[in-house]
């Protein structure tokens, strides 16, 4: 741990805290997340060796990347290094919308969700980079990370958006979690278990289509003083539509996502279909 140098706090969670380091040997500037591992119990303890080990297999420009783990067993500390996102989160570029009483433009829109696409992309269809020394062949993990939101999309010094923050992610790596489950036949298996695992990849899905209608309306779609009445209006799906300054076809993807019957929405294979290519180039230059 002597090779960071330790700088301001950038936030805390219920994790512990998320510090600036700058690395000793070239100066670079790091996002080192501070664990005491005293205050988690077992599940959490298992969650976290979880996403250290989601975090080492996916390498991707629109992921949070991890560098380095050390575990201080004198101080029952736990560090993460990763990427530092200068930019801060996306929510704070909502608020400062709304603060200022401007809109994000239809441009700006569809180049973070381009990005952010890609990166659930990786998550979903990407093959293990295998940087943790196991091994195995390169093999397809799906990996749902199941808290998208506003809080958790930060902007890189290169100007990109980085998914971050896996720490409620899963991997679920269909033929070994089946073959641990079902080591006979899987005949036997229900469909509901069969969906139950797709429904989670297009859990993510519903989660990106808040944010995109986020990033459109700057609210959520669906919001409610309890959770009762936030949970029915959820489940009918019905939102409001977003300001008229934007075009149906951002309007349309929205509401695919929104579908509430999961199988009715587009996996992240279909979105990158239907998004047209030139999007995205309008925006290299
Ligand atoms: C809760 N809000 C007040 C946020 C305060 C802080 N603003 S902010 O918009 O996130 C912000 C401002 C400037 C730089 C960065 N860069 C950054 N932040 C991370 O996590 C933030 C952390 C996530 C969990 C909850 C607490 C905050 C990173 N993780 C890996 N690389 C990271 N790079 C973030």
């Amino acid at each position: 741990m002597e090779q960071y140098e330790p700088l301001e706090i950038i936030g805390t969670g219920s994790f512990g805290l998320i510090r600036k380091v700058r690395r000793k040997t070239d100066g670079k500037i790091l996002a080192r997340k501070e664990i005491d591992y005293r205050r988690m119990n077992e599940k959490e303890r298992n969650q976290l060796s979880a996403e250290f080990s989601i975090l080492c297999e996916l390498d991707h420009p629109n992921i949070v990347r991890y560098y380095d783990r050390h575990v201080d067993k004198i101080n029952c500390m736990i560090y993460i290094i990763m990427e530092y996102c200068e930019g801060g989160d996306l929510s704070s570029i909502i608020k400062k919308c709304k603060k200022e009483g401007t809109f994000l433009s239809e441009n700006t829109i569809w180049h973070f969700f381009t990005q952010i696409l890609r990166a659930l992309h990786e998550c979903h269809y990407g093959y293990g980079k295998n940087k943790c020394g196991s091994n195995h062949s390169q093999q397809h993990i799906t990996i749902l990370h199941r808290d998208i939101k506003p809080d958790n999309v930060f902007l890189g010094s290169d100007n990109k958006l980085k998914l971050g923050d896996f720490g409620l992610s899963r991997k679920l790596n269909l033929d070994r979690e089946f073959a641990q489950t079902y080591v006979g036949t899987p005949f036997y298996m229900s469909p509901e278990l069969i969906t139950e695992s797709l429904y989670d990849v297009k859990s993510d899905i519903w989660s990106l289509g808040c944010l995109l209608y986020e990033l459109c309306a700057l609210q959520p779609p669906f919001q409610a003083k309890s959770q009762p009445v936030l949970a029915i209006k959820i489940s009918t799906g019905t939102i409001s539509p977003i300001p008229s300054r934007y075009s149906d076809e951002l309007y349309n993807i929205i509401k695919a996502m929104l579908m509430v019957d999961p199988n009715k929405r587009p996996t992240t294979m279909e979105l990158i279909k239907m998004l047209n290519p030139n999007k995205d180039i309008a925006y290299r230059e």
